[in-house]
């Protein structure tokens, strides 16, 4: 990283990061943006004469995770191309922080793509965000105080993750050698942990799941990785590295978020995620206001529920915020997909809360909370969205935020398991 002082005029980006998915992408950001980054979030990779502003850096939001290997990889290349373009020297690859991905990828596939673009050969892999109870030790995966694979994930609609141990699933998505940073080692500090980084280079392997139990390993790993092109991860990893660019005298004293400026009018709850945490909040708002259910089977025999939720919303949206959701227990998500396919199911009910989310906002609905990484990219698509303003955060891994241009409606991309119980109705609190 180049140690110059920043000018106030530098237009070059410090940092880029390119998100799997829209959820991934906001949760990044807020991480960014707290640790006094400057940051816009875009939508799909901006064209060539995008102009992001003066901000420090820019995440590249995808909707990559649960595609095929070979379009995530192409998409991902493309966005690493224009955040190099714009002067990028540290790029962050932003998975999901419970690894979420299948034997076919694509966190394996995109960051050994990112790798050979970038003419190198080694990368951190580093999912753990202890605020959100996410942890690393001895190379297995806890969501909160159990194995990735009994946390509820094991029934993920899309990508079931049936085994915590990263050093295996990884090593099933890429050709290259995974090894291991302990816990023994990130809790010695910088330079034992960027040793221990250098070793596993030098014997060969190409990536370095790292061991991380609190917030401090988190800065120890991020700081030593400060050379390294390509960082690889969930969001917390980067509540560390601004602090690399702040050290070499190229990014300022932390500020607060941006306002956002006063949202408000109509509001309502769009949910397709089936995550425990998710289930709790749907429950949670259901009993005290009023909620309409989308079913996939339902859909998939052609009832018009788009125009019954719709309706819905014109009867009830004054009196408080709505939730429209789709959010089902495993046993009724699984009857789903035996009858439709696993990806009809999905692909039904994003398409329909994608619908009624336009039609929310033709409506008149201003502030929008989506839950669920795959349900926002369809809900944030098919608004038009081009870029977000990151704002205030509502629960660690969420911000609320705003789409550029007039007529700016406030959007929380919620990632399915991020959020306290009262989080749907607490966040209108906050904006
Ligand atoms: N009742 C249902 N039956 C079948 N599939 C469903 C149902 N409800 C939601 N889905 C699908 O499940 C998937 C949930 O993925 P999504 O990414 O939105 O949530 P998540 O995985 O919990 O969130 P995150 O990616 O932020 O962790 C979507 O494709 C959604 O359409
Ligand atoms: O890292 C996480 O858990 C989230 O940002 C996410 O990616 C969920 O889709």
């Amino acid at each position: 990283m180049p140690s110059q002082p920043r000018s106030p005029v530098e237009t070059t980006l410090l940092l880029g990061a390119i998100a799997d998915d829209f959820t991934g992408a906001t949760d990044v950001a807020n991480n960014l943006a707290r640790q006094g980054m400057r940051v816009v979030q875009v939508i799909g990779v901006p064209s060539p004469a995008f102009d992001p502003g003066l901000v420090d850096a820019v995440v590249v939001a995808l909707k990559s995770r649960s595609i095929a290997a070979a379009d995530a990889v192409s998409q991902s290349l493309q966005a690493l191309a224009w955040l190099r373009g714009r002067g990028c020297q540290q790029v962050v690859f932003k998975y999901c922080s419970t690894f979420d991905s299948t034997d076919a990828g694509n966190i394996g596939p995109v960051a050994d793509a990112l790798l050979r673009a970038l003419d190198h050969d080694f990368a951190l892999v580093c999912p753990a965000f202890p605020e959100n109870r996410r942890t690393v030790y001895k190379g297995y995966l806890f969501a909160g105080d159990v194995l990735l694979n009994e946390s509820g994930m094991e029934n993920h609609p899309l990508n079931p993750m049936r085994d915590a141990n990263l050093l295996r699933v990884l090593a099933r998505q890429t050709d290259g050698r995974v090894g291991l940073v302990p816990f023994e080692t990130v809790r010695q500090g910088v330079s034992v942990t960027r040793a221990a980084l250098d070793r596993l280079r030098a014997d060969g392997y190409r990536y370095a799941v790292a061991d991380v139990l609190e917030d401090a390993h988190l800065h120890v790993l991020a700081e030593a990785v400060a050379e390294h092109p390509l960082v690889t991860g969930g969001s917390g990893i980067a509540l560390g590295l601004p602090e690399n660019f702040r050290r070499a005298g190229r990014l300022g004293a932390a500020a607060d978020a941006a306002d956002l400026g006063s949202f408000a009018g109509p509001a309502a709850v769009l949910s397709g995620s089936c995550s425990r945490a998710t289930l709790g909040q749907v429950a949670y708002m259901r009993e005290r206001c009023p909620a309409f259910a989308l079913d996939a089977l339902s859909l998939a025999e052609g009832q018009d529920q788009v125009a019954e939720a719709l309706q819905f919303a014109r009867e009830y949206v004054g009196d408080g915020p709505v939730l429209i959701y789709a959010s089902a227990d495993p046993a009724t998500v699984k009857r789903a997909q035996d009858a439709l396919g696993v990806a009809e199911a999905g692909s039904l009910i994003e398409s329909a809360l994608a619908a009624i989310s336009r039609g929310l906002v033709e409506q008149g609905v201003r502030r929008l909370v989506v839950a669920g990484g795959e349900t926002s990219g369809a809900v944030v698509s098919a608004l038009g969205v081009n870029a977000l303003r990151i704002g205030r955060q509502i629960d660690p891994g969420v911000p609320w935020t705003a789409t550029t241009g007039s007529d700016s409606v406030a959007l929380a991309l919620k990632s399915g398991n991020f959020g306290g119980e009262d989080f749907f109705l607490r966040a209108f609190q906050v904006l």
